[in-house]
């Protein structure tokens, strides 16, 4: 429990899935991102629950606390200099070395293998979903689906719901388990393929139609053969 008053609200980071995040900064000297829940956007009980199992990983965006005596309720986490995942690899794609794509490939895999060996699903990993720090580091985060309240997101024929990157099981059933997160490294197509969005020009039906038949991406051009091979396993 993080006392708001040792809180100051600073310049606007966007808007996501739960309201308005923010730049912030504890005890005057901690940067940090402070989410302001909008009422009626999450499962808050399930959400504080959650949160007790700290989850605790360099690879994953650190939950330092949370504000629950008044309302919205806030949602203190580590700050990430360099934002979300998808614009870093769109801005700065070109000019990443295969080393650096291999590297936060790897990144996202220890984050992910935390939360497989925790029991953790976490049903939306996606390079939006991903954060990076000023280090170049990426780290996963936002694992909050299962709190979202919208439908629209929630429900697989919903306009939000992530489609291109779940597999068939999922598209089909909604059977969720660690590996449809591994069919979810559609990540790494998105960093060889600098932030492209998959299935650019098919809609999300279609891509129930062309997954279920057995087509997957293609390679993307940064991509080698054997690179390739291992973002195909997971599909
Ligand atoms: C249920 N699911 C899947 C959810 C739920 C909530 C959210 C998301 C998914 C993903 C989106 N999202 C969200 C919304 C808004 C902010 C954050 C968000 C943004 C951060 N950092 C930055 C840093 C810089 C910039 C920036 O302005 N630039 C421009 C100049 O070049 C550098 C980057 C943006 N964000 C950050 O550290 N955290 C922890 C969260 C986040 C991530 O947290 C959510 O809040």
């Amino acid at each position: 429990e993080i006392n708001p008053s040792e809180l100051t609200f600073m310049k606007e980071l966007g808007c996501g899935q739960f309201g308005v995040v923010r730049l912030g900064k504890w005890r005057d000297q901690q940067r940090v991102a402070i989410k302001s829940i909008r009422e009626g956007a999450m499962y808050e009980e399930d959400f504080v629950e959650e949160a007790k199992v700290m989850l605790c990983h360099p690879k994953l965006v650190q939950l330092y606390g949370v504000c629950l005596k008044h309302r919205p309720l806030l949602i203190v986490a580590e700050f990430m200099d360099n934002g979300c995942l998808l614009n870093y690899l769109r801005q700065k794609g070109g000019a990443l070395k295969e080393a650096w794509l291999m590297s936060m490939c790897q990144d996202v895999c220890e984050g992910m293998e935390y939360l497989e060996a925790h029991s953790f699903i976490h049903r939306d990993l996606a390079a939006r979903n991903c954060l990076v720090n000023k280090n170049n580091v990426v780290k996963v985060s936002d694992f909050g689906m299962t709190y979202v309240l919208d439908n629209q997101y929630t429900s697989s024929s919903g306009a939000k719901f992530p489609v291109k990157w779940s597999p068939p099981e999922v598209l089909h059933y909604s059977k969720y388990s660690s590996k449809s997160d591994v069919w979810s490294f559609v990540v790494m197509w998105e960093i060889f393929s600098e932030g492209r969005t998959p299935f650019e020009s098919r809609s999300n039906l279609e891509v129930v139609n062309d997954i279920t038949r057995g087509m997957r991406l293609y390679r993307p051009h940064r991509a080698s053969q054997p690179l390739y091979a291992i973002m195909y396993r997971c599909w």
